[in-house]
């Protein structure tokens, strides 16, 4: 499977406030970027914290995009998946509506009231790992299911575990031209941070968009 993660970070490199509110940091021509990701991707990730804070859809906007993934044989719309580990998407998110097919990745331990009531909205769930997700278990499954390229959207605690656990294939990371400040501000990779195996970064491109900047990285 190929994992690309996206995200867009203030220049003070925050993903959000420290309330965890949503901050609109890319612009019309990196939104248009993200679009064109989720349409070349056969599935959108995120974890639940971005859900409970966004209630995101990570569906692709442009009718071009859908159609040219018709025009392929893909799906309408990529599918999308949140690593869950206690069940905690609620049962009204946007996720869970019928735009595109949603992958819950629950620990064995989540409650099976829950489970079962997620499942009750057309979701299928997978149980990979115990009391956290195991992403790497997760991701295999995700493969059998015909998931081959995977674009990670968020938040930060994801995004560190997926490189905590060499999952990555490439980050893309739109720089805005904004402050948000805040220790506790959520940032690209949070987590528990790495104290050595620090991963590496091979700089493939830079491109200027929105008054900030867009870099793109393959990890070595
Ligand atoms: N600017 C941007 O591009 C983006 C910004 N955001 C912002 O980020 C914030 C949310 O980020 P954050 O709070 O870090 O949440 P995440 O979206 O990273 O979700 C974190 C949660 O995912 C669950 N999870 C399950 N398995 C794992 C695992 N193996 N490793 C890590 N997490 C796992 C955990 O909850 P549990 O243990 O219960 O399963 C964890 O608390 C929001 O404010 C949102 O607006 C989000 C995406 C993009
Ligand atoms: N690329 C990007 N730029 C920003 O400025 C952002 N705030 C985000 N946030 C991510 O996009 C998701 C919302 O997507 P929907 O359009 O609602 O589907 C949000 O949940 C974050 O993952 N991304």
């Amino acid at each position: 499977m190929h994992v690309v993660v996206n995200a867009a970070m203030s220049a003070d490199g925050k993903l959000s406030t420290h309330d965890r509110e949503q901050v609109a940091i890319s612009g019309e021509a990196d939104f248009d970027r993200v679009d064109g990701l989720r349409a070349d991707s056969d599935a959108v990730m995120v974890g639940v914290g971005t859900v409970l804070a966004d209630d995101p859809s990570l569906t692709v906007d442009d009718p071009d995009r859908i159609a040219q993934r018709g025009d392929r044989g893909d799906p309408p719309q990529p599918a999308r998946v949140v690593a869950d580990s206690r069940a905690r998407t609620p049962p009204d998110a946007q996720i869970l509506d019928d735009e595109a097919e949603t992958y819950l990745v629950v620990g064995e331990r989540a409650a099976t009231e829950k489970v079962e009531r997620l499942e009750s909205t057309g979701a299928t769930v997978i149980a990979a790992g115990h009391d956290r997700v195991d992403l790497s278990a997760g991701l295999d499954a995700l493969e059998s299911h015909g998931i081959d390229r995977l674009m990670v959207e968020g938040g930060g605690e994801l995004i560190f575990s997926l490189f905590a656990d060499d999952l990555v294939d490439e980050l893309s990371v739109f720089v805005g031209p904004m402050l948000i400040g805040g220790r506790d501000a959520p940032t690209l990779a949070d987590g528990d941070g790495f104290l050595e195996g620090f991963p590496v970064l091979d700089l493939r491109d830079v491109e200027q968009m929105d008054g900030g900047v867009l870099l793109r990285w393959d990890v070595a």
